[in-house]
């Protein structure tokens, strides 16, 4: 039998149209199933993400804070109005706030695109928020909402020392000798309270003017808790050069072989001050020997030159003694003849900005440093090498003249000086190229978060123009651009336009033709304001201590470096780094050089702020320099303990002698010494 063709409209196989309609219910299941699984997905990821930045703390909160809603702190600062506006730092902008109670509060709302931003959340939560003392400022609470963060602090009226050393205007006053001695016993308070009576010890990490905040009465509080830490169990307060005993043992005894080698002498002392070896000759430096002392011994270094000797006893917090260290310290101090004198001239040159670590690697902040240290070259300036040859001691700017002086020519450290003055050559040709790869580097590495910072504050400064503010010039600094150095890079002394005055931040600008002492302060300030407020690395440039920044880890002993670096900026009303156009100033670009130099000469009043002059208390001022001057050793070990600092600025401890180098009784006794020896041969 013919089969029948297929018609159309004939029905289908039932079978086969099950077939479709479960096929068609499989595809569509799957695709509703794909689609929820994407959305679920898509919401995981988002609520992950902010349930990462808000559980610890909602988990957790520490026990005195409040926390606070959105819709209080809106209340409270008038929807953050342009005019509750204090001021605005590296993670955030600070409004003033009223609560419902009448009380004034500051509210800190955070930048939380920044990384930085949520670490001081965090930080601030975890470690101000347990901290309670009338040197501290005081966490009230916080606030959480969304990828919202703000924290609310006590209100200090008269904002950060900061502003009040530097701002510009007539709001701001004069801070007298008393409030500045205040100050200054209140910040070492504050520390004291944190590194000796917290258990476990807080770390500040970030001493600096901005951070302490002023009160009615200009009693001062420490702030910004951002960088901080606490002190985990066992932790010793040993620097990082110190933790190898054998290393230690090592670089000891190729101290040893050093200076014998220089004829020069090693006297080992015991733990009971004992010397066991006693034969001197032009040099002896006594040695600790970590083997056998404890924790808390005492560090003596006995320094014989021409058989007479200087002790020093040294407070001594750790068991085992950093030889590199004290190695640097007795080389710089002493000088044997055979010591390249070039390479101590460049550590001393850089001074605090030496580096400080023997691996060969560079972290960023050595390229900061070094180039900053690259803005204050000393071979560029020639009046300033005239002033050092005039003046031999007067500037560890450049090491290279103390080896011109007549003392060290007497020791027969003469025949190195030709080798620094070549060196000075090279220094001059390799110092434009370097300046200009530093500045690439730091360029592009800071370009993205410069350009969004730019954008932001931007948006802020056209929003508060709408309202009829302007954001107050200081506010401003936050960011770290690089310009070129027209008025240094390239050019002779001679090229200078004397009218041309540096920013770092601005390029050259033209200067108004007077030359007043307002106008010179103004030279580098923005500069140095952008030092001061740079924390992208650990501690904030010209504060931290060189053992720290960087890569370090943060210990007590750099607080009490930052709080040196404070002490001299509070007394001189200068900033650590203050770059001036002319020539004769360059010797106090470098703060703590400066102050170092002053105390070489035995002129440590010079620094004090000339606005002060007449109206301050000498002693007073000459205890807190010489403070300073000890905290600021490089030797983390070698700074006194902030028990010991507040004991002498309360006058219930005497302070000890100043170390070697910056002792002015030293060189001109060497000086005399070696001079009377030289005479005696003569005859
Ligand atoms: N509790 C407060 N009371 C009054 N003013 C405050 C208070 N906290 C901060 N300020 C003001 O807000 C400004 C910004 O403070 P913030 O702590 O955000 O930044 P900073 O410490 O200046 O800089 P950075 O965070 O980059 O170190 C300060 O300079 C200060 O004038």
């Amino acid at each position: 039998m013919p089969s029948r063709p297929f018609s159309p409209t004939q029905n289908p196989n039932p079978a086969f149209k099950t077939r479709v309609l479960f096929l068609s219910i499989i595809i569509s299941a799957s695709v509703i199933f794909l689609i929820a699984l994407l959305l679920f997905l898509v919401y995981l990821y988002y609520f992950l993400l902010n349930r990462a930045k808000t559980i610890p703390f909602d988990a957790n909160p520490p026990l005195k804070l409040q926390k606070f809603t959105y819709k209080e702190l809106k209340s409270a600062t008038n929807v953050f109005n342009g005019a509750n506006f204090i001021g605005k730092g590296g993670s955030g902008t600070v409004f003033r706030g009223i609560l419902r109670d009448g009380k004034s509060v500051a509210v800190k709302k955070l930048d939380v695109e920044l990384l930085q931003a949520e670490r001081e959340f965090q930080n601030e939560l975890e470690i101000l928020g347990e901290l309670r003392s009338p040197f501290v400022v005081t966490l009230l609470g916080y606030c959480v909402e969304k990828n919202m963060r703000f924290l609310v602090y006590e209100y200090m009226p008269n904002k950060s020392l900061q502003e009040s050393l530097f701002g510009e205007g007539p709001h701001v006053s004069i801070l007298n000798w008393d409030h500045r001695f205040d100050i200054i016993l209140d910040i070492a308070r504050a520390l004291a309270f944190l590194h000796l009576e917290c258990d476990p010890p807080v770390l500040h990490g970030d001493i600096k003017p901005s951070n302490v905040l002023l009160g009615l009465d200009y009693r001062a509080k420490v702030s910004d808790f951002g960088l901080s830490r606490v002190k985990t169990e066992g932790e010793f307060g040993v620097g990082l050069f110190s933790q190898e005993l054998g290393q230690s043992q090592e670089l000891s005894r190729n101290l040893e072989a050093d200076f014998a080698s220089s004829s020069s002498k090693i006297n080992r002392v015991d733990c009971n001050g004992r010397t066991t070896n006693s034969n001197s000759r032009n040099y002896s430096v006594n040695m600790y020997d970590p083997k056998c002392c404890n924790q808390k011994g005492k560090k003596l270094f006995t320094v014989d030159i021409g058989g007479e000797d200087w002790n020093r006893f040294v407070p001594y917090d750790d068991e085992y003694s950093s030889i590199e260290h004290s190695k640097e310290l007795s080389l710089n101090a002493l000088s044997p003849p055979n010591e390249d004198p070039g390479a101590n001239a460049k550590q001393w040159g850089k001074d605090w900005w030496w580096r400080q670590d023997g691996s060969g690697e560079l972290c960023s902040k050595d390229y900061v440093t070094e180039w900053i240290g690259s803005q204050i070259c000393p071979p560029r300036n020639p009046h300033w090498d005239e002033e050092n040859r005039n003046s031999p001691l007067k500037s560890d700017l450049s090491m290279s003249s103390r080896y011109e002086s007549p003392q060290y020519a007497e020791l027969g450290l003469e025949s190195s000086s030709k080798n620094i003055k070549s060196k000075k050559i090279k220094d001059v040709k390799n110092c434009n190229k370097k300046h200009m790869k530093m500045q690439e580097w730091w360029k592009k590495e800071h370009l993205e978060e410069t350009k969004r910072k730019d954008n932001k504050l931007r948006k802020i400064e056209a929003k508060l123009k709408k309202r009829g503010f302007k954001i107050p010039h200081f506010d401003l600094g936050r960011k770290f651009r690089i310009h070129k150095n027209n008025a240094f890079v390239g050019k002779k002394q001679s090229e200078f336009d004397p009218n041309v005055e540096f920013s770092f931040r601005k390029g050259s600008k033209k200067k108004k033709k007077t030359s007043s002492a307002a106008s010179e302060k103004w030279s580098g300030d923005l500069f140095s304001r952008e030092l001061s407020s740079t924390t992208s690395m650990r501690g904030t440039v010209c504060y931290v201590a060189p053992e720290y920044g960087g890569c370090g880890h943060l210990l007590e002993k750099a607080d009490i470096y930052s709080f040196g670096v404070l002490i001299l900026v509070v007394i001189s009303g200068r900033r650590p780094l203050h770059i001036l156009s002319s020539p004769m100033t360059l010797e106090k670009a470098n703060l703590i050089s400066w102050c170092r130099n002053l105390a070489q000469t035995g002129n440590v009043l010079e620094l004090v702020d000339e606005k002060l002059k007449g109206g301050y208390n000498k002693d007073q001022a000459v205890m807190c320099i010489n403070v300073a001057l000890m905290c600021l050793q490089k030797m983390p070990e070698l700074r006194p303990d902030i028990g010991d600092i507040v004991k002498i600025f309360k006058g219930e401890m005497d302070l000890p002698s100043l170390p070697f180098e910056f002792s002015p009784s030293p060189s001109s006794k060497l000086f005399s010494r070696s001079k009377r020896r030289a005479k005696a041969d003569v005859q």
